[in-house]
């Protein structure tokens, strides 16, 4: 068996990716964002305060014949920008990309920070993870990914993220025919819960690789390639106008620049990523000033390959043989 979802970007900047999930009988569709950097399936329901759900789609498990609640099951997250949920929990069928999990643990928030509240056009999150990192207690429950895989074709998923684009969520297969170049596989450490891996090295504007070991995660839930200083000042270095901005909290240039591009070594395999791909918004509406899709990870203490890198490949998040494909696309 296998799933297929169609996965879309949230804004003109690509901030998130969103992807429609049915969950109970008879079906509720929620637009949620899938995140390979957490393992919780939490959403806005019946049980949010209404001032926070407000603008948001909801679940009602009173209105899903199949719901149960989980009972004595709480749960509470916080995300790396700080952002935070937290709720009870209820198990019912959800559905995505046509694959069915008949018993899933539903987290049913009923606390929601600012930054969730605001982003309306999401009504919550689908942890791509691994099980060790679910936040439920007393007892941790499984991602959905964890629960399909023993009855997929394959135990593995696939993320081919698109710049304004529709792109593909695919569960049990891979459709190579969605990237240009070979698969190259490295092996993925899932002890921290998220999709940890080294990647050989970086090169700057098609230059010859330097070997230098990064070892980060493979973030489909965060928006920027976070990479060590050393990196990023070696990258923005050929940007005449960069300059780190304050307000923004990052490096921001004239949006008219002609970026290089930025390449990175995994699996064997060089992922360039466009400069094209690497400027990824004016910082306000209208503004000639561009915010820069490559940004430091220093303060974070992890490097994050998020959606400014996952969109240059397909890359194949392998549970069976616990190892990262990526394969240029
Ligand atoms: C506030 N929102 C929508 C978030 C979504 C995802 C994340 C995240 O760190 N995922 N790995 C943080 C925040």
């Amino acid at each position: 068996q296998t799933g297929s979802a169609n996965t879309n970007p949230s804004d003109s900047a690509d901030d998130e990716y969103i992807t429609s999930v049915s969950i109970g009988t008879p079906a509720q569709v929620l637009p949620l964002d899938f995140d390979t950097g957490s393992s919780d399936l939490w959403v806005f329901s019946s049980e949010t305060p209404k001032s926070s759900a407000s603008g948001h789609v909801t679940y009602s498990p009173s209105k899903s014949s199949t719901a149960k609640k989980l009972s004595g099951s709480t749960w509470s997250i916080e995300y790396g920008d700080k952002s935070s949920s937290s709720g009870d929990v209820y198990t019912d069928i959800v559905t995505i990309g046509g694959f069915s999990v008949k018993t899933q643990a539903v987290e049913s928030a009923t606390k929601v920070s600012t930054q969730f509240v605001q982003d309306t056009v999401i009504s919550g999150l689908v942890g791509l993870g691994f099980d060790v990192g679910n936040q439920v207690s007393p007892r941790p429950q499984k991602t959905w990914f964890s629960n399909a895989a023993s009855s997929l074709a394959e135990p593995l998923f696939t993320a081919d993220l698109r710049h304004q684009e529709t792109g593909s969520y695919n569960f049990g297969f891979i459709d190579t025919s969605l990237a240009k170049g070979t698969i190259g596989y490295t092996p993925a450490d899932g002890s921290e819960g998220y999709w940890g891996f080294t990647a050989t090295g970086y090169s700057v504007g098609g230059a010859k690789l330097n070997r230098n070991s990064i070892t980060g995660i493979a973030d489909t839930g965060t928006t920027l390639l976070l990479l060590p200083d050393n990196i990023v000042d070696a990258y923005y270095n050929n940007v005449e106008s960069a300059e780190y901005d304050d307000s923004q909290e990052g490096v921001v240039f004239d949006c008219s620049e002609d970026l290089p591009s930025f390449s990175f070594g995994v699996g064997g395999q060089t992922i360039t990523i466009s400069g094209d791909l690497l400027n990824l918004t004016p910082i306000e509406e209208g503004s000639s000033t561009c915010f820069g899709g490559l940004q430091s990870s220093a303060d974070i203490g992890i490097n994050i390959f998020g959606d400014v890198a996952l969109k240059a490949a397909l890359v194949v998040f392998d549970l069976g043989n616990e190892r990262l494909g990526w394969a240029q696309k």
